[in-house]
């Protein structure tokens, strides 16, 4: 019979999980973009463009202020910061490459830990 994991054990998995890929995350030679907010007065137009601002260490603050409910919306603040980099930045620039590489690894990361 294949033991059921009770909801609490389910939820510390996964957050060890979520901790387990920031911390890859933030060490891979491409996060450079992504690790601190971006600073409006080096970019003016950020703010008006990007309406919900997410970087790496917003993610890591969240994750340990215990303030994700679920592993989605883990995923889903993920996945704004790559959307808000894909909508500011061309693809072929170093920022643009940097966030498709990293989504790519981000990605890979998620279904290893939680195969679809
Ligand atoms: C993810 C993102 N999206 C849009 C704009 C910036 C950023 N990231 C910031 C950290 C950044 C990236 C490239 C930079 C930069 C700062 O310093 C000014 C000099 C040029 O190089």
């Amino acid at each position: 019979v294949v033991p059921v994991m009770q909801p609490v054990q389910k939820e510390q998995k996964d957050l060890q999980s979520c901790k387990s890929i920031i911390s890859e995350l933030e060490v891979h030679e491409d996060a450079w973009p992504f690790l601190l907010p971006v600073n409006t007065r080096q970019f003016p137009t950020y703010k008006k463009i990007i309406k919900k601002p997410m970087d790496l260490s917003a993610i890591k603050k969240k994750l340990d202020d215990n303030l994700y409910k679920t592993r989605e919306e883990y995923c889903e603040d993920l996945r704004l910061m790559f959307n808000n980099c894909e909508t500011f930045n061309e693809d072929d620039s170093p920022v643009g490459k940097a966030g498709h590489n990293l989504r790519s690894f981000f990605e890979t990361k998620w279904n290893e830990h939680f195969p679809p």
